[in-house]
């Protein structure tokens, strides 16, 4: 590795290789529409930066193109106040990573854009490009200086890479070296904006550390550390931050090599896993099987991400999932339409998952309540109200699947207990 990138410096050096200036002038740029390329590690908080952007620029038409990959999509059903509905246009390439299965998609998209708004007057602001976190964003910064007509109508203004303040160190040491697992170094590399983000998540020295790491990938790009994926909006969009040429020399690269040459960095020791059933999820059931996989460090390492859409029993709801390794954000958003189909529609995606197929498969069909409740409301039950054996009161059944769960009852000393499960273990015939 090291031997490759001295080779390529010397030769730089030597003058051999000379860079194209022609890019990057900005009186090229000036007719075309700018593009802002969004793209970070899995769960770094693009589609949060996305939102942010569509909601702050709500004055501009933006196109977003957004590129999902997965046995199943979640991301359409994952956000409220969806997108969709600020964006100008709106296109998902959900068949393959757009830097290497669908990037003819991604230059039909274009030409398709750039008929209708370029060469067909209609007014466009610009275009955002969100990225899978697995891609490396380099063959997409590619498309824009290869393809004539792409480069006739478009240039790109701002690569900004999300940066989880609280990962990055691991996935760097991880990609570090590695070509096959390089796509968190090559995100970095390759970005004119850094957004340093989730900074709530860690102290200030870890902070530091991380800054340091991103400086050695590459000097050249503005970090800007934030929560949320909120940063001033003109450091972002229609900025002429990305400069090619600056971009590859970090990399002692030339344009030439780079059109030529570059082999994007795909992790592909990532794999995924979905499902996609109908069927009530027992809530308590659910978070048990989460906590199999998420409740350690250790446990959670492979799994870099977990997305759900979930129709949980007891809810009118849809239940949403986003977990980034341990950390879970999860809770009820809006509720399901009259007459929509209640799927449950999870993903894990992490290393390792394939051997992990069957038993996260069928680890989450457990979840789902199959048989009716056992006890009718209005019957006399024992419900377990400590640990001890001998920790049973008598009570009655006052309500199926209330708050989540299986059972609510009234004890004989007039207080109201849930039984999570349908099981002996908490509630039994009296
Ligand atoms: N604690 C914390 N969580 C955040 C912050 N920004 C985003 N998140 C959460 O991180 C999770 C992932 O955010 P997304 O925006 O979906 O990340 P992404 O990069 O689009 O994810 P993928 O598309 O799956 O790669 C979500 O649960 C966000 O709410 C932050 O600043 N702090």
């Amino acid at each position: 590795m090291g031997s490759e990138i001295d080779d390529k410096k010397r030769r730089t050096d030597d003058g051999h290789h000379g860079h194209s200036h022609g890019y990057s002038d900005a009186h090229r740029t000036r007719s075309r529409l700018p593009v802002t390329v969004l793209t970070g590690y899995l769960g770094a908080g693009k589609t949060t930066l996305l939102n942010y952007i569509l909601r702050e620029q709500n004055d501009k038409k933006l196109a977003v193109i957004e590129n999902e990959i997965g046995e199943v999509s979640i991301d359409d059903a994952l956000v409220e106040n969806k997108h969709q509905d600020m964006a100008e246009e709106l296109v998902l390439l959900d068949n393959g990573c757009i830097c290497c299965t669908v990037r003819g998609d991604l230059i039909q998209t274009l030409h398709k854009i750039g008929a209708k708004y370029v060469s067909g007057g209609a007014h466009l602001d610009g275009v955002l490009i969100e990225l899978t976190g697995m891609a490396d964003p380099a063959p997409v910064v590619q498309t824009f200086i290869v393809d004539d007509d792409v480069k006739r109508c478009f240039y790109v203004d701002n690569v900004v890479t999300l940066v989880d303040a609280k990962h990055a160190i691991e996935k760097l040491d991880e990609s570090k070296g590695d070509p096959e697992k390089g796509t968190a170094c090559a995100q970095i590399a390759f970005s004119s904006t850094v957004l340093l983000n989730k900074i709530d998540l860690v102290d200030g020295a870890h902070l530091d550390k991380v800054r340091m790491r991103i400086k050695e990938l590459n000097a050249a790009a503005e970090i800007i550390p934030c929560q949320q994926s909120q940063a001033p909006m003109d450091k972002l969009f229609n900025v002429g931050a990305f400069n090619l040429e600056k971009v590859l020399d970090e990399q002692y690269m030339d344009e030439e090599e780079f059109r030529r040459f570059y082999q994007p960095k795909m992790d592909r020791s990532v794999s995924n896993v979905g499902v996609r059933c109908e069927g009530a999820v027992m809530m308590f059931a659910f978070q048990r099987f989460l906590d199999r996989y998420l409740s350690t460090e250790e446990q959670a390492k492979d799994f870099l991400r977990v997305k759900a859409v979930l129709n949980v029993a007891g809810s009118q709801d849809k239940f949403v999932l986003q977990c980034v390794h341990m950390l879970r954000n999860q809770g009820f958003t809006k509720p399901w339409a009259p007459g929509e189909k209640r799927e449950n529609r999870i993903i894990f995606i992490g290393r390792a998952m394939q051997p992990r197929r069957q038993e996260l498969t069928e680890g989450f069909k457990a979840c789902l309540a199959t048989q009716p409740l056992r006890f009718p409301v209005n019957t006399p039950i024992f419900a377990k109200v400590g640990a001890g054996d001998n920790d049973w009161m008598r009570g009655v059944v006052i309500a199926h699947w209330n708050e989540c769960n299986a059972y609510r009852l009234r004890l004989e000393d007039g207080d109201e207990v849930h039984a999570p499960l349908d099981l002996d273990f908490f509630v039994k015939k009296a």
